[in-house]
């Protein structure tokens, strides 16, 4: 047997085993004591696994995701009591509202990022806490309000709790697995490594973010409503518990947060030491000395494992295949990467009409006039150069024409059609892509992945798909290897060079079909061979239809792609023209040299 198919082997014989193990448990023995700790094993399991989905995937931290406990719960006691349906039934119902309330979380929060998803999901915790405490005719306020007692026969023990959140566990990981190996998982991980540029990707990154915050507070849901059964009595501390929070955050964080198995070993790793302290800190104030002790533990996690137990195994094991894979790619570095002579520019007469229209463009930032009012069109078919000195406005002209940064005056038309301000994907889906000056791979995922990811289109069948599909990886590897990076196909990002990289996000964008690139800085800082590498494929590209906007300082490279060129300066268009045009221009020469010597256009570069 091969390393990989070992390997495949182990993942899925450990993990049937262990299941198998736990499953016979109860059978073997009926020591109340573990089996109590395993349903709260179990419990911490669904929800660190629950909370990986955004926490881990995405890296948005919920402090908070014990609110879905209690919700769950405090909805399968109501229903359980005033309607005498089995809180095995109505734990649905516990999981259904919790979902709706993530869901409303999610619009409320879908414009923030970072430290405000942490702030909002604790208010929320707290205000949930507060409105069981206090809507005393519903949830009995702080007297609490009791479940309905077990009707089994005692034999049985607490067999049908164990069972129902082992089975409830195996759901989740199999949830879990499925979103890794979807598009929805990859989609997460590019928010987590740069939610920004994804959404230039076309990726509709709140959608994302909404699906995975229902999905785990579902589960987490219904197994708050098994939790308030097994416990048979509930009240806002204990259901509402910011303990519990950090417990769940702690368990995924410390198993491997970004993984289907972390937190499932981080529940397995916390929640016996829950129980120590649970026996062991006694006295008033027991509850804020657990919560002192977990945040410190969290703390420590956060700093000497910050990765997790799970994936630093992973990475110690395969920093070996990493190695070798790396030294294949280099052995089987393409032979055509040498600098080939300057070929004629593509021509204005060769474009018919304007696929990209910008008109009136502003944007200031304080008293700093970034973009003032700039116009220009590129032509179909056409590459079309921008050049002016640094801080002259280029790269915010991009941003606007993205939508990355909204104008405050002015208008991009693609196609005909008026772009929408705030629909990021939906101008990538419109048929506009960018690369920048400094090229934003996503880390977190390999370079063929980084090719797959972009969305042409938004749907939700697409979101559940393979990560990578059959045709999607044929087509990704056929790129790579035209821009002469087959090799590294995959690996990580990281082990290219700057170059590499650069001709990645080039093979990155294409993947959205678009009309118009929108390309910065594409030669800046890399060598002679691959700039001429590049300008090649620039335009092969543009010999498909695809129209250019090029930002560029390296002028013989300008001079080589296009004869349609503006100049920028102090945020307005100052020249618009031929390159030999404009290299006379005593403007342009002020302006981008600062003396007025003509410009020197063909030559150095290409040498
Ligand atoms: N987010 C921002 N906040 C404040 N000022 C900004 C911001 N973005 C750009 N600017 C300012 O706007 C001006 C234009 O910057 P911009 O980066 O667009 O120029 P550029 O032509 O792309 O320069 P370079 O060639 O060096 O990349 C500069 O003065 C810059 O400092």
């Amino acid at each position: 047997m091969t390393s990989v198919g070992r390997s495949r082997a182990i993942r899925v014989v450990l993990p049937l085993a262990g299941f198998v193990l736990l499953a016979l448990f109860p059978v073997f023995s009926n020591n109340l004591y573990l089996q109590n700790m395993l349903i709260l094993t179990f419990l911490l399991a669904i929800g660190a696994s629950g909370w990986d989905l955004m926490g881990g995937f995405a890296g948005y931290i919920s402090v908070g995701n014990s609110m879905f406990i209690g919700l769950g719960a405090y909805t399968t006691g109501i229903i359980a009591q005033r309607w005498g349906i089995s809180p095995f039934i109505a734990c649905f119902a516990g999981g259904l509202v919790a979902a709706i309330v993530a869901a409303l979380l999610s619009l409320v929060t879908r414009r923030t990022r970072g430290m405000y998803f942490v702030i909002v999901t604790f208010a929320a915790l707290m205000l949930l806490k507060w409105v069981a405490q206090t809507w005393t005719p519903i949830t009995g306020g702080s007297g609490g309000l009791p479940m309905p007692i077990a009707t089994w026969d005692l034999a049985y023990q607490n067999w049908p709790f164990y069972y129902a959140f082992l089975a409830l566990l195996a759901v989740v990981i199999l949830v879990s697995m499925k979103v890794r190996s979807s598009k929805l998982g990859l989609g997460l991980l590019s928010i987590h490594d740069d939610e920004d540029k994804s959404t230039g990707l076309g990726i509709r990154t709140a959608v994302y973010k909404m699906i995975a915050f229902v999905l785990a507070s579902f589960f987490t849901g219904i197994a708050g409503g098994l939790y308030g059964f097994y416990i048979s009595y509930l009240n806002p501390s204990a259901m509402f518990d910011i303990v519990m929070s950090i417990l769940i955050v702690l368990a995924a964080l410390l198993g491997g947060r970004g993984s289907v198995w972390g937190p499932v070993l981080g529940a397995f790793i916390i929640e016996p030491l829950a129980e120590v302290t649970a026996t062991t800190v006694g006295g008033a104030n027991s509850g804020a000395i657990r919560l002192l002790l977990f945040s410190g533990v969290l703390i420590l996690v956060v700093l000497f494992l910050p990765r997790g137990v799970l994936p630093t195994i992973r990475g110690w094991i395969s920093r070996t295949g990493d190695a070798e894979r790396l030294r294949i790619a280099r052995a089987f570095r393409p032979r055509d990467t040498e600098a080939r002579g300057a070929t004629a520019p593509i021509s204005r007469a060769e474009s018919t009409g304007a696929i990209l229209v910008v008109s009136g463009l502003a944007r200031s930032f304080g008293g700093v006039k970034a973009v003032q009012g700039v116009s220009l069109a590129v032509g179909e078919g056409a590459v079309t150069g921008l050049i002016g000195p640094n801080g002259s406005g280029k790269t915010t002209l991009f941003n606007l024409i993205d939508g990355t940064v909204s104008p405050d005056a002015g208008a991009v038309v693609l196609a005909g059609r008026a772009l929408r301000n705030g629909d990021r994907p939906g101008r990538a889906h419109a048929g506009l892509a960018r690369t920048y000056q400094l090229p934003r791979l996503f880390p977190s995922m390999t370079v063929l992945e980084n090719v797959v990811l972009p969305e042409r289109r938004f749907s939700l069948r697409r979101i559940f798909a393979a990560r990578v599909t059959v045709a999607e990886r044929s087509e990704a590897h056929s790129r790579l290897e035209k821009f002469g990076l087959a090799g590294y196909a995959d690996i990580g990002p990281a082990e290219l060079s700057y170059g590499q990289r650069k001709l990645v996000e080039l093979a990155q964008v294409l993947t959205l079909e678009p009309r118009v690139i929108m390309l910065d800085e594409p030669a800046a800082g890399i060598s002679p061979a691959l700039s001429a590498r590049l300008s090649e494929i620039i335009r092969e590209v543009n010999s498909k239809g695809v129209s250019v906007l090029l930002v560029e300082h390296d002028l013989p490279f300008i001079e080589a792609l296009c004869d349609d060129v503006y100049v920028m300066d102090g945020g307005v268009v100052i020249a618009h023209g031929t390159v030999q045009e404009l290299k006379d221009d005593p403007l342009v020469v002020e302006a981008y040299l600062g003396r007025s010597e003509p410009l020197e256009v063909r030559g150095a570069a290409s040498a």
